[in-house]
C-alpha cells in the first residue's frame, strides 16, 4: 500500500471514541453501540475506498444498526473490519477496557469467519510460536516462563471472568501463575499480552471475530496466536460451512484468519483499558490515545490527539 491506510482509519476510531464516551456511563448499552457505529461509518465513508466489510459480529442483530456492505466514496478494492465499540456495557456502564477498532487489509485477505466462540492463546513476538492450544493451560504457561525467563509465579496471564473461564481460572492459579482477569474487551486483553507489558499470555473463549481482529495486530506487531472454533450442535457446523470451514478441529494461526502482509490496524481507548487511556474530556473539546501499526513497514505510532470541538469536528 502507497498510503498508509492507518492514518485513515485511526481518525475514525478516533471519532467513534468520542462519540461513545461523550455518552458513557449513562446506562444504555444499545444506543452508546449504535451511536459509535454511525460515527464510524460516517467517518469511514470519507475514506477514497471501496471498502467491504468483513466479520461484522452484529450484523444480524435487528436492535442495532447495520454496518453497510461497502464503505469509502470509491476507489480500490480493500477488506474492512470494523469493531466501532468493542465491551459496549462496560463503556455505557461507566467500566474499563472498552475500545474502538478497525483492520483496513487487501481485498480478500481477511478470512469470512462464523460468528461463534473461539478459545484463544495469544503471546507476543517475544514468546513466539511455543505455545499450542492442543496442550494443557500448564503446559503453556510453563513454556512462556521459560522463553521469557521467568518464575511461573512471575508468568500473568490475562483471562476474561466467565463463568466458562472457571476451569482455566483454577488451573492457572495451580500452577502458580498470575491472574489478570479482565470483564470485557478481549481484544485490549489480547493487545496487552501482545506488547507484554500488562500480561505475558491471553487465553479463553471469546467471538471468533475478535480472533481476525486480533491476528490483524499480530501480522503488525508480530506475536503468535492460536484459535480453536468451539461448536455445539449441528447448526453451529452449518453456520461454519457456509465460511468455507470443513475442519471442525482447525487450529486457526494468523495466516488462516489474514492472508497478506499489507494490512493497517487502528485502535483508539473510549475508556481506560489494558491497552489503551480511555477520553479525557477538557475545557476545549478532548484528548484521545490511539495506536495505529502498519504491517509492511511494522511502523506503529502511539498518537495523543487533542480535538477541539469549536473547530469542525466531523461528528
Ligand atoms: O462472554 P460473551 O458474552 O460470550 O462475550 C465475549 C465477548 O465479550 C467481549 O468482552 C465484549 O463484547 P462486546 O464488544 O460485544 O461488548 C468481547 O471482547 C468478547 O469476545
Amino acid at each position: 500500500m502507497n498510503i498508509n491506510y492507518g492514518m485513515e482509519i485511526v481518525r475514525a476510531t478516533e471519532i467513534a471514541a468520542l462519540t461513545a464516551a461523550r455518552i458513557q456511563g449513562l446506562g444504555n448499552h444499545d444506543d452508546i453501540l449504535n451511536q459509535a457505529r454511525f460515527a464510524i461509518i460516517k467517518t469511514l465513508n470519507r475514506l477514497m475506498i471501496n471498502g467491504n466489510v468483513i466479520n461484522d459480529r452484529f450484523s444480524e442483530r435487528k436492535e442495532i444498526c447495520k454496518l453497510p456492505q461497502t464503505l469509502g466514496e470509491g476507489g480500490p478494492e480493500m477488506d474492512l473490519m470494523v469493531v466501532a465499540l468493542e465491551a459496549q456495557h462496560a463503556a455505557a456502564d461507566g467500566r474499563n477496557n472498552s475500545t474502538s477498532y478497525t483492520v483496513i487489509a487487501e481485498d480478500g485477505s481477511i478470512q469470512s469467519i462464523p460468528n461463534l466462540h473461539m478459545y484463544k492463546i495469544v503471546v507476543g513476538p517475544e514468546v513466539g510460536e511455543v505455545i499450542d492450544i492442543n496442550q494443557s493451560p500448564t503446559a503453556n504457561v510453563k513454556r512462556v516462563a521459560r522463553v521469557l525467563r521467568k518464575y511461573t509465579e512471575n508468568v500473568t496471564v490475562c483471562i476474561l471472568n466467565r463463568k466458562r473461564h472457571k476451569g482455566l481460572i483454577d488451573e492457572v492459579r495451580s500452577c502458580g501463575a498470575r491472574i489478570k482477569l479482565i470483564e470485557e474487551g478481549e481484544i485490549s486483553g489480547c493487545l496487552a499480552a501482545i506488547s507484554g507489558e500488562k500480561a505475558d499470555i491471553y487465553m479463553g473463549y471469546g467471538y471468533a471475530p475478535e480472533g481476525t481482529v486480533v491476528a490483524a495486530a499480530i501480522s503488525c506487531l508480530g506475536g503468535y496466536l492460536e484459535g480453536k472454533i468451539s461448536y455445539d450442535n449441528a447448526s453451529d457446523r452449518e453456520q461454519a460451512i457456509a465460511h468455507g470451514i470443513n475442519d471442525f478441529n482447525k487450529v486457526f494461526r494468523v495466516e488462516d484468519l489474514i492472508n497478506s502482509r499489507k494490512i493497517s490496524f487502528a485502535a483508539t481507548g473510549v475508556t481506560d483499558g489494558e491497552f489503551l487511556e480511555g477520553v479525557r474530556f477538557t475545557a476545549t473539546g478532548a484528548v484521545t490515545n490511539s495506536f495505529v501499526a502498519r504491517s509492511e513497514t511494522r511502523t506503529y505510532r502511539n498518537l495523543t490527539t487533542n480535538h477541539f470541538f469549536d473547530y469542525n469536528p466531523v461528528f
